[in-house]
C-alpha cells in the first residue's frame, strides 16, 4: 500500500510549467528523495503534498485518500515539515518550539513536557541542557535538530524535508544525515526529502526521483540509478565517479571473504609462515577464540619474537573495519594506511571475515567496466 501517491501532478504559473505531470508512488516507511537542478520543481512538488501550493492539475493521495477531501488539520497531523532555514520561533524556548503542534492539538502540559524531552533526546540534544535555551543560543546544526524534533512532535506518519541540511557545514551535515538514518530505522516514517546533493540522495534515499524542467526523468533505487541511468542527463547528473559511489552502497559484510588467515596467540612463527604462503598474504590476524587481538606481518618473522610479545605493541582496532560499514569506507581505510588486507569485525572485536584490497580493486574495475557498457 503506498502512503503517498502523486498522480499527474502539475503546477503552472501563467504559461510557466513548474511541475509537469509527475506520477509516482511512495511506500509507507520509505524515504523518497527529490533531486534535480535548481528550478526543476522539487520544492513545488513537495509543497503540493501538504497543500502549501495547490496543484493546477492532478492530485495527491495519502493512504489512498485525495488530499483535497481532507480537512487542513487532518492533513497537518499526518505531516511534519522541515525546511532549510528551520523557521524556529525566536522568542520561544526550545521546549516551546518543539511543543508547538502538541499545544495546538490541546495535549495536557505534562504529556507535552514528556514528549519534548523524549524528542530532544532522540535528535541528540540533552533535554536538561537545551529545553530552556532560545534558538539564537544554538548552533546551526543544533537548530536543525530542533526543527526535526518539532516536525516529529505529534508523531506524524509523514515527514516532508526541504533541503533541511543544505546550510550546514559538511561535517555537521554528515552527522545529521547519520542521525536521520538512525531515527528513520527506529520510527519508519515515510519521508519525502528534497536535496541538490546526489551523495546525500544516495545515502538517504530508498528511492530517488530525478526531476528536470518539472518532469520526472527517473524514479528508482540509488543502486539502479547508478547502474542504469535512464539517459545522458541522469548520467551527467549522477556524476563521473559512479563506480565509487556504488561502492558507497555496498556493505563490507556483502563482499567480505570468510575464513580469515588467522592464528592463535600461542602459534609458532613457522605456522604463521605456512599460513602466509597458503593465503599468499603478507599479514595474518591473531585471534583469541573469536576475538581479534592483533596481527603478524612478514617483517615480524625476521625478529624471532613470540606472537604475544608482538601483540603487546599492537592495537587490533587499527586493522579492523565494522561489518556494516560501506565498501567505500573500507577502501579508503586501506588507501590511507597502505594495508593490503583488513579484518572485518562485528561488535567491538569479533572477527567475522576479511577483505583483501585486490578484491575491492577488482570490484571497482567491474563497476567501471559496467559504466562504459551502459
Ligand atoms: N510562486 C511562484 N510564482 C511563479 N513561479 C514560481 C513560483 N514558485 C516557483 N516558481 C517557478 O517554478 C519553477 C520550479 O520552482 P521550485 O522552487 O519548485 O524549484 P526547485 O527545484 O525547488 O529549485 P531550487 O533547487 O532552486 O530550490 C522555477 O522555475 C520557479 O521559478
Amino acid at each position: 500500500m503506498s502512503m503517498i501517491q502523486l498522480e499527474n501532478l502539475t503546477k503552472r504559473y501563467g504559461t510557466h510549467v513548474a511541475v509537469d505531470g509527475v506520477t509516482l508512488s511512495i511506500a509507507a516507511g520509505e524515504t523518497c528523495v527529490l533531486i534535480g537542478p535548481s528550478g526543476c520543481g522539487k520544492t513545488t512538488t513537495l509543497r503540493m503534498i501538504n497543500r502549501l501550493v495547490e496543484p493546477t492539475e492532478g492530485r495527491v493521495l495519502i493512504e489512498g485518500k485525495d488530499t483535497r477531501s481532507m480537512r487542513p488539520e487532518e492533513l497537518r497531523r499526518k505531516m511534519g515539515y522541515v525546511i532549510q532555514s528551520v523557521g524556529l520561533f525566536d522568542h520561544m524556548t526550545i521546549a516551546q518550539n518543539v511543543g508547538v503542534v502538541p499545544r495546538l492539538l490541546g495535549w495536557p502540559k505534562e504529556r507535552i513536557a514528556a514528549r519534548v524531552d523524549e524528542l530532544l533526546a532522540l535528535v541528540g540534544l540533552e533535554p536538561r541542557a537545551f529545553r530552556d535555551k532560545y534558538p539564537r543560543q544554538l548552533s546551526g546544526g543544533q537548530q536543525q535538530r530542533v526543527g526535526v524534533a518539532r516536525a516529529l512532535a505529534a508523531d506524524p506518519p509523514i515527514l516532508l524535508m526541504d533541503e533541511p541540511f543544505g546550510a550546514l557545514d559538511p561535517i555537521t551535515r554528515e552527522r545529521l544525515q547519520d542521525e536521520l538514518l538512525g531515527i528513520q530505522s527506529a520510527l519508519k516514517k515515510t519521508i519525502v526529502f528534497v536535496t541538490h546533493d546526489i551523495d546525500e540522495a544516495i545515502k538517504l534515499g530508498d528511492r530517488i526521483a530525478i526531476l528536470k524542467d518539472g518532469k520526472l526523468i527517473q524514479y528508482d533505487t540509488p543502486a539502479a540509478i547508478l547502474k542504469r541511468p535512464a539517459n545522458a542527463f541522469v548520467r551527467d547528473f549522477v556524476g563521473a565517479d559512479r563506480a565509487l559511489k556504488s561502492l558507497g552502497l555496498l556493505r563490507v559484510q556483502d563482499v567480505m571473504e570468510p575464513n580469515p588467515p588467522q592464528v592463535g596467540p600461542d602459534a609458532s612463527l613457522d605456522e604463521v609462515r605456512e599460513l602466509m604462503q597458503r593465503y599468499a598474504v603478507r599479514r595474518v590476524f591473531v585471534a583469541e577464540g573469536r576475538r581479534l587481538v592483533g596481527w603478524v606481518d612478514r617483517e615480524d618473522l625476521e625478529r624471532n619474537e613470540s606472537i604475544r610479545t608482538l601483540l603487546a605493541r599492537r592495537d587490533a582496532g587499527t586493522i579492523a573495519v565494522p561489518h556494516h560499514t560501506t565498501v567505500r569506507e573500507a577502501l579508503s581505510v586501506m588507501i590511507a594506511t597502505g594495508f593490503r588486507i583488513v579484518a572485518v569485525v562485528r561488535g567491538r572485536d569479533e572477527l567475522v571475515g576479511w577483505v583483501p584490497r585486490a578484491k575491492l580493486i577488482r570490484l571497482l574495475e567491474d563497476l567501471e567496466a559496467g559504466e562504459v557498457a551502459s
